[in-house]
């Protein structure tokens, strides 16, 4: 039986599974791991045979990261032969939003949106071009971040700018595509009174976003044109007048240091000034730490208001992603004095991770998400 591998590269991880195709079935997976904390104390993940490894990498960049990958995915493979390969990829812009088979045009294609991810598009091209050179005869298939939303209604899909610049695609395309859609095909299979219910899904990892969606419809995302806005992430900053930006130039900043500012030193990172982490934060008594925080939570509940308003109402909350699934205390805070929207959560169900932790009229939710098992579905497609 022939294998998938996936590779998800994240602004600060690279995630990888090994499917078995299953020819026209589900594909079956047989390992899952990632690269965690890319920078200066990166570890490996593996999980294969009932057996979880962990491996210490040091320092290790995206690229170091994803040769250590290729490296331990020898020995599962063994052997067999790799027949797709499926890659996350941040920004599709106007061309991409299906999945597509990756050729040198498209990857050129691609790489013109690096400017809008550069902490994504230019590692997924990486990665893509490392995987065409190591699996040659395996069809490798793109699947777009951006593609989820592509069907929002105007209003939710442009800036009040002249309208030559939305046909030019400056547009609200929003991102984590993959997880939104793999969280609203879990949600249809195991709540389906859900099914056409108003959701809000709060993505929060090191980058964090906030979609709403009808139907398994994306109405409105808190990422729009490039992967900075709406709420603060690990190292960027969110949701920023654009006077901030002018006030940058004026202060003779480049184009390139206002990019590095804006996406690698601000956020967690640079309202703490300690980490971009938010385990370390949580564990941090310094009250930078904690302002960070503070400014993290309000985001995010400013967030699941305005998107309730944008979706006509709320059925449910869901939470995913790595803080969203494993940091009990920030859903607290978050859920924090929202009972007159409804939502409300048992204490103890939150802290020990239950898949339900709503007691009001809105379902409150904590849902691992799979934007892998989205690509390796969409390989198997591919190779059926
Ligand atoms: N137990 C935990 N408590 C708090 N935060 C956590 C925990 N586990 C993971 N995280 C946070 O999740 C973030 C990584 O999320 P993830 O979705 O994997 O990232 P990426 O955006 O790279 O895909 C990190 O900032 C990390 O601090
Ligand atoms: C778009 C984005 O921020 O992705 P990630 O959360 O994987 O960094
Ligand atoms: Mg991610």
């Amino acid at each position: 039986m022939a294998a998938i591998l996936t590779l998800n590269a994240g602004s600060s991880s690279i995630k990888y599974s090994v499917y078995l195709d299953g020819g026209g079935d589900e594909p079956r997976e047989i390992a899952v791991g990632q690269i965690d904390g890319i920078g200066p104390d990166a570890t490996l993940i593996l999980k294969h045979d009932g057996q979880k490894t962990v491996k210490s990498l040091g320092r290790a960049d995206h690229k170091a990261g994803l040769n250590a990958v290729l490296d331990v995915l020898t020995p599962v493979l063994g052997g067999q032969d790799v027949a797709g390969v499926g890659h996350r990829i941040v920004h599709g812009g106007t061309d991409f939003a299906e999945p597509v088979v990756l050729d040198e045009t498209i990857l050129e294609r691609l790489a013109l949106l690096t400017p809008l991810a550069p902490l994504h598009q230019p590692h997924n091209i990486a990665a893509i071009r490392a995987a065409m050179e190591a699996f040659p005869q395996a069809v490798q298939v793109g699947c777009f971040d951006t593609g989820f939303h592509r069907g929002h209604p105007f209003v939710n899909d442009t800036y009040a700018l002249p309208r030559e610049y939305y046909a030019q695609g400056v547009r609200r395309y929003g991102f984590h595509g993959l997880s939104y859609d793999y969280i609203t095909g879990y949600i249809e299979e195991a709540f389906p009174d859900l099914r056409d219910g108003r959701i809000v899904i709060a993505h929060l990892g090191n980058g964090s976003s906030m979609c709403c969606v009808k139907g398994r419809k994306s109405i409105a995302s808190t990422l729009g044109f490039s992967a900075v806005d709406g709420l603060p992430m690990g190292t960027r900053c969110g949701q920023l007048d654009p006077g901030v930006i002018l006030y940058l130039m004026e202060q003779g900043m480049s184009k390139q240091e206002i990019s590095d500012m804006l996406f690698k030193k601000c956020g967690l990172l640079g309202m703490s000034g300690i980490s971009h982490d938010m385990r370390t934060l949580l564990e941090s008594d310094a009250p930078e730490a904690a302002e960070a925080v503070d400014y993290y939570v309000a985001r995010v509940k400013r967030e699941v208001g305005a998107l309730a308003v944008a979706d006509g109402g709320l059925d449910a909350l869901v939470f995913t992603g790595g803080i969203g699934e494993n940091a009990w205390q920030i859903r607290e805070r978050v859920c924090d004095g929202l009972d007159f929207l409804g939502i409300s959560i048992d204490a103890a169900a939150n802290r020990d991770g239950e898949e339900r932790i709503g007691t009001g009229a809105v379902q409150v939710m904590v849902i691992r998400t799979d934007e892998e098992r989205v690509i390796a579905r969409a390989v198997a497609k591919e190779l059926s």
